[in-house]
């Protein structure tokens, strides 16, 4: 879809207004410009996500008439007010995982004692003076796919699928045919992992929470809200897996294009190492995650910069009333396109070469964070709720990998860089087939 959609915008003589682009047999409106897509999160009433939210729920199995529950102002729940229920859900990861006490709780009691777990010597078989050659992807996702979905679910998790991210993967990898409508005799693989999916899903929803031996503030307020919102078993299992892939489909990919960038530059590997080295201790895998967060400047930017090279997830909404954007008249009822990569090759804003990493540009300015050409977390009222979490899980496992480990990557056989997939446009961009990257770890002195 990058591909096709560079190529319409150079057609249009690189013209930033509003274009029409048929993709798949569907006519849209491409937006590019960092100006008109601020008037289009500001705007949520006039481009609004709901009929095409509905349209997902509906191709995922919810039926029509949980699907209109779903969108029915609940006035029971004391917070949400005249919110429907899918609004209450976002409004329930922003109660648990907003700067605050709960956040803290949750990345102190669940998350980094998990990704703590799965990285340690003992857990990867480790001993002093050994070392260790594994896929750069898999430990990854063994932290930030497993390690996530173990610190919502609890280490029940591990009961029912031992290993989650494999499963996940298998899903991931097969799920544009799902998106794209194909016939089911071509789409077995991808049928068998949503079955995978949903199944470990019905079978979690299906214990006790005595059962279960663990509660998270968010799984437990949705089922809760989904249970008197009369979703059968199945249907809250469809709702579970499609939030868990939102939760856990980007934060393991930023993680392997962060871990790549500073292996692949010796210099940029000992100020990360400095700067992480505070906050972690080796003897208890304790992480001092605010230190991270607020003391390591080059990881800062580093992150920004990662971010805005990686994160390729088209935003889509309906033209709920004719409206005039960048000049052009957007009709009621049309949908409009925003790729976010778009704006963060903006050559106005990035320069001439916006495609290179620069891992001090957001370090040398400060302003880039708000301008209205970078927006790896989109804006307005869907403005990701789980940027915050994100952060501190992603920094906390880059300081217990580099914090613990010597770790190079494997150059036998002169690996270059991997190469991105630009064509799957999911969130975060995927690795290229083959492009998985070894790397070799040495357990550091206590
Ligand atoms: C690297 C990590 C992540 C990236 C790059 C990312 C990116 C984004 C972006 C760009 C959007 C806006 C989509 C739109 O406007 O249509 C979004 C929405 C969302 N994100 Fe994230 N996200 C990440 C991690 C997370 C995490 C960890 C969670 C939950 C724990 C999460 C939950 C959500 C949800 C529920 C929405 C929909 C919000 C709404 O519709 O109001 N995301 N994310």
């Amino acid at each position: 879809m990058d591909k096709a959609v560079t190529k319409a915008i150079k057609q249009s003589n690189n013209s930033r207004s509003p274009f029409r682009f048929t993709l798949f047999g569907a006519s849209l409106y491409i937006i590019s410009d960092p100006v008109d897509v601020a008037e289009i999160n500001r705007h949520s009433k006039a481009f609004t996500l709901e009929p095409l939210a509905k349209e997902m729920l509906l191709k995922f199995g919810i039926s029509k008439p949980a699907t209109d529950r779903l969108f029915l102002p609940i006035l029971k729940t004391p917070r949400a007010g005249h919110l429907h229920a899918t609004d209450t859900i976002i409004d329930l990861y922003r109660q648990h995982i907003s700067p605050g006490k709960e956040l803290d709780s949750f990345v102190e009691g669940d998350i980094i004692p998990r990704i703590a777990a799965i990285l340690s010597p003992t857990e990867l078989g480790l001993s002093q003076g050994q070392t260790w050659t594994i896929s750069l992807h898999r430990i990854c996702a063994q932290a930030l796919v497993n390690g996530i979905v173990r610190s919502y679910y609890g280490d029940i998790v591990l009961q029912i699928q031992p290993d989650f991210a494999a499963r996940y993967m298998d899903w991931e990898r097969s799920s544009w045919k799902f998106l794209m409508g194909l016939p089911w005799f071509l789409s077995k693989d991808m049928l068998a992992a949503k079955g995978d999916m949903i199944n470990f899903f019905v079978e979690y929803f299906s214990l006790s929470p005595d059962e279960r031996g663990h509660s998270n503030y968010w799984v437990s307020s949705v089922e809760r809200l989904l249970r008197d919102l009369d979703l059968t078993i199945d249907e809250i299992a469809r709702m579970f897996m499609l939030h868990t892939s939102s939760i856990i489909g980007n934060m393991y990919k930023l993680s392997f294009w962060l871990v790549a960038h500073i292996l692949s530059d010796s210099d940029l590997l000992s100020s990360i190492i400095l700067e992480i080295e505070p906050a972690i201790n080796r003897q208890t895998q304790a992480v001092d995650h605010t230190y991270l967060t607020e003391n390591c400047p080059m990881l800062e930017s580093l992150y920004s910069e990662v971010l805005r090279l990686i994160v390729t997830s088209p935003m889509t909404r309906q033209v709920s009333s004719t409206s005039t954007v960048g000049g052009k008249t957007l009709k009621k009822g049309s949908k409009v396109l925003i790729i976010y990569r778009q704006l963060h090759l903006d050559l106005d804003t990035w320069g001439p070469t916006p495609e290179l990493l620069q891992p001090d540009r957001f370090l040398r300015d400060k302003t880039l964070k708000t301008n209205v050409a970078y927006r790896p977390w989109g804006a307005g009222k869907h403005v990701c709720p789980g940027r915050f979490l994100a952060k501190k899980a992603v920094f906390a496992f880059v300081a217990l990998l580099l914090g613990q480990y010597e770790i190079d990557m494997d150059t036998v056989g002169e690996q270059p860089f991997p190469r991105a997939d630009l064509a799957k446009a999911s969130g975060v961009t995927s690795i290229a087939d083959g492009e998985d990257v070894m790397v070799s770890l040495r357990r550091k002195l206590a």
